[in-house]
């Protein structure tokens, strides 16, 4: 990168922008070396919500010790996950995720021997971005000519990261094909407690989402159930419990004394309108882009007896 700043700067003056992954003396970025580990973190901390775990607790193999392999172990054991460093081969994989911190890890051989065994894949274009994230820091702080502190470089790492998670995976955390994929409780015989639903909508749908989407739940024995209607997976499942009952806010909570229709609203919580998707704009698009929050609200329409 030096010798790439140096050769165009002969030429055209000092360019600092021009590249990136330089040294701090020549225009790099702090926070750097530990971005990538950290955003791969964070993108596994927004993929475990959406199965209602959490790192803590959890237990991790790491393939590769380098730079980003080294950053994850530390993060992961900081937040409470026991991590043992072993290779390993496709057949001999037991985990229930394999996230992609390296680029293209994973060749199509394994690949279609751990998608047979069930194993949820997160693709290393999307794990590892907070490294190419770095970069743009470093390409803004640079035609900015000023120099962030680490501190605020991880901030704003963090708040994109964060802003990514929500465009790409929780859009598909509230649904998935329009069917209830967990419930919680309950006892389908007897009908003691009631039981809860998580309901999901395919992401694809909830991206292109104009209209109001209608989820029909309740074909439950009892009739009874309990929706849980929520903004912020991830809210729920870092406190370390992976159990959604009770980390539950009351107010998310929506008591059905019967089977209903739900309807959900994507709704953009900064501009207050319904947002239009932009596919250009899906897993780097974060990167100097505007985003919104969106969340679900979701209402009772209908009761269907
Ligand atoms: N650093 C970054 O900011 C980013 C990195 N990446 C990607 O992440 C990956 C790792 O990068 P980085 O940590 O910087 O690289 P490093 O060179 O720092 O580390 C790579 C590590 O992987 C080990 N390794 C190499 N081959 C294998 C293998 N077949 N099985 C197990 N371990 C192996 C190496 O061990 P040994 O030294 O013994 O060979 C080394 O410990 C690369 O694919 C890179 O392109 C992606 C985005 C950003
Ligand atoms: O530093 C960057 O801009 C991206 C790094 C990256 O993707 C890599 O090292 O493979």
């Amino acid at each position: 990168m030096a010798w790439i700043l140096d050769e165009y700067s002969k030429f055209h003056g000092h360019s600092p922008a021009v590249v990136t992954g330089k040294l701090i003396d020549l225009g790099g970025s702090l926070g750097r070396e530990a971005a990538t580990g950290c955003g791969v973190v964070y993108a596994t901390e927004a993929l475990l919500a959406e199965y209602w775990k959490a790192v803590k607790g959890l237990t991790s193999v790491i393939q590769g010790f380098g730079n980003v392999g080294s950053w994850v172990a530390r993060l992961i054991h900081e937040r409470g996950c026991k991590v043992i460093a072993v290779r390993e081969n496709a057949e001999d994989v037991k985990e229930k995720f394999i996230i992609e911190a390296a680029n293209h890890p994973t060749d199509p051989e394994a690949d279609e021997i751990l998608s047979k065994k069930g194993v949820i894949m997160m693709p290393d274009i999307y794990a590892n971005a907070g490294g190419v994230t770095i970069s743009y820091f470093e390409w803004v702080q640079n035609i900015q000519g000023f120099m962030w502190d680490e501190d605020k470089v991880n901030k704003e790492l963090k708040r994109r990261a964060n802003k990514m998670n929500h465009k790409v995976i929780f859009p598909g955390i509230i649904a998935l094909n329009l069917h209830v994929i967990h419930e919680f409780g309950g006892n389908q015989d007897t009908g003691d407690e009631q039981p809860m639903y998580i309901v999901r909508i395919d992401r694809q749908r909830w991206l292109h989402l104009h209209e109001p989407i209608k989820i029909n739940i309740g074909n439950h024995k009892t009739g009874r159930a309990t929706v849980c209607v929520f903004k912020d997976p991830l809210e729920i499942a870092s406190d370390g419990n992976s159990r959604p009952r009770s980390a539950m806010k009351k107010r998310h909570l929506l008591q059905l004394k019967q089977p209903a229709t739900i309807i959900g609203l994507r709704y953009s919580f900064q501009q207050r309108r319904q947002e239009t998707y932009d596919p250009g704009n899906s897993v780097f698009g974060f990167v100097g882009h505007r985003f919104c929050h969106f969340f679900l609200v979701c209402l009772v329409f209908s009761v269907l007896a």
